[in-house]
């Protein structure tokens, strides 16, 4: 086993240093918590926090594993943690010491998910928190942990909790074993037309595809394939003829990653940046727009694949994210980089015959990368996204030409975010809207009415939302 690592953490309370030695910590359950604290007290993102920790304490890859397994699966599984907790808590869990809370969650997601044996379970958060927060705290803890294990599997608990509820109240047992909140259950029941219960199995399904590790994808920018799937070891994705799929290992790794010729995209980013260049055109096509392109995903794909002699022009509001879609470009002639915002563009009305907006979204498409962020988005969230994705929209039609198109992209399929703002701009005189699935014949499944909606557990890649509008007059 590693050693534990020193901890840099907030100070202890209720310890008095150099009387009593420090227990052994284990490393693998102190990092988790780190992590979860980090998210919890400064909204730190899990997935770029782990990766640095378990470099800087360099945890063997047991104790890596173990890490990630705990930290991840406890953020995914909040929600269900706490209504488990709030029963066996005297106090609102808001009043709770947010380090104890945290603990708690670790601890309980150990005994009903991992099924840990309570002892170890039980006895190492003890542990923990009687060093981290004090002996105080450690009775508490110990009495909470050892009620939940008396309370038997997750199963036992989801019982309990969401009783027989089915029909409409299944939606509560669906978020509580599918570790989601129930407005995104209902979100997705209606952005999947899962209205009926004969949806209920793929409404089920989407949701645990939001609760497995993604697989890494991919995308070659400017060399073949077949040369990137033979030097990363990976597979051809099944989608994107640039998509290659890995099984394992550090992206990082791979030689034209390091030299630019290839990056990290998922492959449903790579179809949504393609959906841009397949859609039919008349006349001119010499002048694209991506409006808001950091950091440069699928601005990148969009360069290498743009035909000879089209111009590409990234634009972001953000100067940072504008600096990155700089480094994404590297050198490719015929691209600029703008900082500029999309709602107000800078350029002169109908610049451009093709417009790619890939709009700031809740992000609600990707909840596999980022364990906290189902518990931390809101419904309240997604009103003043509208608002800017539709004033985007709005920008972006101005800037296309009459004839031009564009496409509209998010990495949500949350109905008001994405055929909600689509449907509004549709509506106008000089609008119209261009079916996305034909465009897509290798891909089944994609079609969302006449829009395009992709699935991780269809099509094994973020839920991306495509719409293509042409400018009429
Ligand atoms: C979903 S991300 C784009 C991802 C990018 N297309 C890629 O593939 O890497 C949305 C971007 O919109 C930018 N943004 C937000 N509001 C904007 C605005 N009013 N005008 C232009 N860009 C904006 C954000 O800075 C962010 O970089």
């Amino acid at each position: 086993m590693t050693p534990p690592p020193r901890r840099p953490g907030r100070p202890r309370q209720g310890h008095r240093a150099g009387r009593r030695p420090r227990p052994q910590l284990d490393g693998a359950r102190l990092t988790a918590y780190d992590v979860l604290d980090a998210v919890s007290s400064r909204a730190a993102y899990a997935n770029l926090l782990l990766p640095q920790l378990l470099r800087e304490r360099q945890l063997d890859q047991r104790d890596a594993a173990f890490t990630t397994q705990l930290a991840y699966g406890a953020l995914r599984a909040q929600g269900t943690l706490d209504e488990v907790l709030t029963g066996l808590v005297s106090r609102p869990l808001a009043e709770l010491d947010p380090r104890v809370l945290d603990l708690l969650r670790l601890g309980a997601y150990q005994l009903l998910d991992l099924r840990v044996p309570a002892h170890a379970a039980v006895d190492t958060t003890v542990d923990l928190t009687r060093a981290i927060v004090g002996t105080g705290a450690s009775g508490l803890v110990n009495a909470v942990l050892r009620k939940v294990a008396a309370g038997g599997d997750r199963v036992a608990w989801l019982d309990r909790l969401a009783g027989d509820a089915d029909g409409a109240d299944g939606d509560r047992r669906l978020a509580l074993a599918t570790d989601h909140p129930g407005w995104i259950v209902a979100a997705w029941r209606e952005a999947l037309d899962a209205g009926d219960p004969s949806g209920a199995p793929e409404l089920e399904a989407a949701l645990l595809a939001d609760d497995a590790a993604p697989e890494v994808h991919l995308v070659a920018r400017r060399l073949a394939r077949d040369r990137l799937a033979e030097e990363s070891g990976g597979t051809p994705g099944p989608w994107s003829p640039y998509a290659v799929r890995l099984a394992g290992g550090d992206p990082g790794k791979v030689p034209a990653v390091r030299e630019g010729t290839a990056a990290v995209q998922d492959e449903g980013s790579q179809l949504a940046a393609l959906l841009l260049t397949r859609a039919p055109l008349d006349g001119l096509d010499a002048a694209w727009l991506d409006m808001c392109a950091g950091p440069g995903g699928k601005a990148g794909l969009l360069a290498a694949v743009r035909p000879e002699g089209v111009r590409l022009t990234a634009a972001d509001r953000s100067p940072h994210r504008a600096e990155l879609v700089r480094a994404a470009l590297g050198d490719a002639a015929g691209t600029e980089v703008v900082v500029a915002d999309g709602r107000q563009p800078p350029w002169a009305p109908g610049s451009f015959d093709r417009v790619l907006l890939d709009a700031p979204c809740t992000g609600l498409g990707a909840l596999r990368r980022r364990p906290e962020v189902r518990w931390r988005r809101t419904p309240a969230d997604v009103p003043p996204l509208v608002e800017l994705q539709t004033a985007l929209l709005d920008g972006a039609l101005a800037s296309v030409r009459p004839g031009g198109v564009v496409a509209y992209v998010t990495c949500s399929p949350h109905t008001a975010e994405t055929v909600g703002v689509v449907e509004a701009a549709a509506a106008r005189d000089d609008v119209e809207v261009l079916p996305v699935a034909p465009l897509f014949p290798e891909v089944p499944g994609v079609a969302r009415g006449r829009y395009g909606q992709l699935w991780p557990h269809r099509h094994g890649t973020d839920a991306m939302f495509m719409a293509l509008l042409r400018r009429t007059s």
